[in-house]
């Protein structure tokens, strides 16, 4: 989990530090800063975001709490209500994020919406296209331009699957 979380974190651009007694290889080789130690609620000071993932469930209810107490944002790995954040199933591509959360424990369908989204997602030359058309169309006579927006809206939905 915590080797999951790393890579997520990361990959958003923060600074990650990872405290355990043992850490995987593959997340000791990620750039994160890594202390092989237990816990202490010292390691919440100057955090703004913190996961819990121990596999000791009372230690992570620990964490949590204290997090919370401090108003740091918190992930409970093994019971996402006892934390202030869940992680989202993403789907992405050209710069287009849809994340999906589905409010409880339900990872299964997390995915599979993510899945049928995803094959969805326009590419770089279609979002290249919608761009300049909508551009084109801000130069337009008020008349003209929400003709040419309700065109360009119908073909965006069109290609996305949604309705019309
Ligand atoms: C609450 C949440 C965490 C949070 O946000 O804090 C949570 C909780 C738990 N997941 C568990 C298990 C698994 N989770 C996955 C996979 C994903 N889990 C993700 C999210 C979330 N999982 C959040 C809710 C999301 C929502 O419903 O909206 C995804 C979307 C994102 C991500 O984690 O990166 C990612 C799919 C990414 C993708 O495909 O895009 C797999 C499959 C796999 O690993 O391949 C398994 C094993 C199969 C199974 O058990 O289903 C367990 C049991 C643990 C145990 O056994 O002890 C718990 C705890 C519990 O249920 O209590
Ligand atoms: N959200 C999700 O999708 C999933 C959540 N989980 C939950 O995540 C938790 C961890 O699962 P895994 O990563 O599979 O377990 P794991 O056993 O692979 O890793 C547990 C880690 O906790 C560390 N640890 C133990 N005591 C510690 C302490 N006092 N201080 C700091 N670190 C300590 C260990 O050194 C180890 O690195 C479990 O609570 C499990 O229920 C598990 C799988 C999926």
């Amino acid at each position: 989990m915590a080797l999951r979380r790393a890579a997520t974190l990361l990959a958003a651009g923060l600074d990650v530090r990872v405290v355990a007694p043992a850490i995987l290889p593959e997340l000791a080789a990620l750039p994160v800063r890594a202390e092989r130690r237990p816990y202490a609620p010292a390691d919440l000071s100057g955090a703004r975001l913190v996961v819990a993932a121990t596999d000791d469930a009372a230690l992570n209810d620990a964490v949590a709490e204290q997090a919370r107490a401090a108003g740091v944002l918190v992930n409970h790995a093994g019971e996402a209500g006892r934390g202030t954040l869940r992680f989202p199933a993403v789907a992405e591509r050209a710069g287009v994020q849809v994340a999906v959360s589905t409010g409880r424990e339900l990872p299964m369908l997390a995915r599979a919406l993510r899945e049928s989204v995803q094959a969805r997602l326009p590419d770089e030359a279609e979002l290249r296209d919608w761009t300049a058309r909508r551009e084109a169309a801000l130069t337009l006579a008020v008349t003209e331009r929400a003709a040419a927006l309700r065109a360009l809206d119908a073909d965006i939905r069109r290609a996305v699957g949604g309705a019309a």
